[in-house]
């Protein structure tokens, strides 16, 4: 059963069109990435789904309502531009929205100090919000969202500003939220994260979708690839059998690093065998599956995390993080 459906939805700011002809469903209980490069209309898409702003055009259901504000009590949205009131405990803070979305402040205390113990903050408690670090206030601010036991979960970027131990304490909030029957929908540019988590992704690039599917399915939709090092030229890799395209991804006084995708189907065993036969002076190969990343730029010709320090070289290295 779909929590979430999106029918042919556009958004228009005067004469830009940032959401174009968007359809998607998003199945009760899945963990959804919404993925795209800043700008791909993610947070325009959120903020229709939530009846922040409304749509130029198509139609949302979300949990049986047009909008977000019709079932706002059974929703739980973490934006983008973060902020708690800063005199504020951790706990009165998350009390505080929880009452919003009407649990007795009694009970949200309750639930509030029992989730900042599970997240490691229990000794923060009665700290004030601005003496938090800012990724101990990220999961402050995450569980005031959430407080209120929503069935449906919008988290728009929530992995950013956070160093890599908030983050992954943030994929197993995520999961705790999916086992526990919510839905999730989050966005993000970072690919590894979605890669790690989701059940679905959908794929935005300048405001259209690219892609809708499960990871795997994406990946599948991007080549394989050789990686081999060693005195050889690109000309020399791209003569083997099997390979359609070579990229020189560092070259070292003639030792090089060289790509090659792999056609569709070629299991790159040929080339190597190919490689070894005639003799070229190679020091190392590996035969690498595409990443979510790979597929993501296959599928859109984007960078999903180009305004990020992931440099377009390595990327491959990331697949088995
Ligand atoms: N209120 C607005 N008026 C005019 N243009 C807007 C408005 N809001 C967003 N845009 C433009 O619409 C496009 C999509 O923006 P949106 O914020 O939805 O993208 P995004 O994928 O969420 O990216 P980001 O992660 O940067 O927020 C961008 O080009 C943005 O500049």
């Amino acid at each position: 059963m779909a929590a979430l459906t999106l029918d042919g939805v556009s958004k228009r700011y005067g004469d830009f069109q940032a959401v174009k002809d968007l359809s998607f469903q998003v199945r009760k209980g899945a963990i959804c990435g919404f993925l795209g490069p800043n700008g791909a209309g993610k947070t325009s898409t959120i903020r229709m789904i939530l009846g922040l702003q409304s749509a130029s055009a198509g139609t949302i259901d979300i949990l049986g309502a047009s909008d977000g504000r019709k079932v706002r009590d059974r929703i739980g949205f973490l934006p983008e531009e973060r902020g708690l009131y800063k005199k504020m405990t951790p706990v009165e803070a998350i009390a505080f929205f929880g009452s919003l979305k009407g649990v007795p402040t009694g009970e949200g205390k309750r639930r509030a100090r029992e989730m900042l113990i599970a997240q490691g903050l229990g000794a923060s408690q009665k700290k004030k919000m601005k003496e938090l670090s800012k990724g101990m206030a990220q999961k402050v601010q995450l569980i005031a969202s959430v407080v209120h036991r929503p069935e449906f979960v919008i988290l728009d970027e929530p992995f950013s500003g956070l160093d890599p131990v908030n983050q992954q304490g943030l994929e197993e909030v995520i999961r705790g939220l999916a086992a526990d029957g919510a839905t999730v929908l989050f966005s993000t540019h970072v690919m590894q994260h979605a890669e790690r988590l989701c059940d679905q992704v959908v794929l935005m690039a300048r405001g259209r979708k690219a892609f809708d599917g499960t990871v795997a399915e994406a990946r599948a939709t991007s080549r394989r690839f050789l990686e081999l090092e060693g005195e050889i030229t690109a000309e020399a890799v791209a003569a083997l059998p099997g390979v359609t395209g070579v990229e020189v991804v560092s070259d070292n006084g003639g030792v090089r690093v060289l790509k090659g995708a792999l056609a569709s189907g070629a299991g790159g065993q040929e080339a190597l065998k190919t490689a070894f036969v005639s003799g070229l002076d190679v020091r190392r190969f590996e035969l690498k599956e595409p990443t979510l990343h790979d597929a993501f730029i296959d599928l859109t010709g984007d960078h999903p995390d180009e305004d990020q320090s992931v440099a377009r070289p390595t990327t491959h290295a990331e697949a088995g993080q």
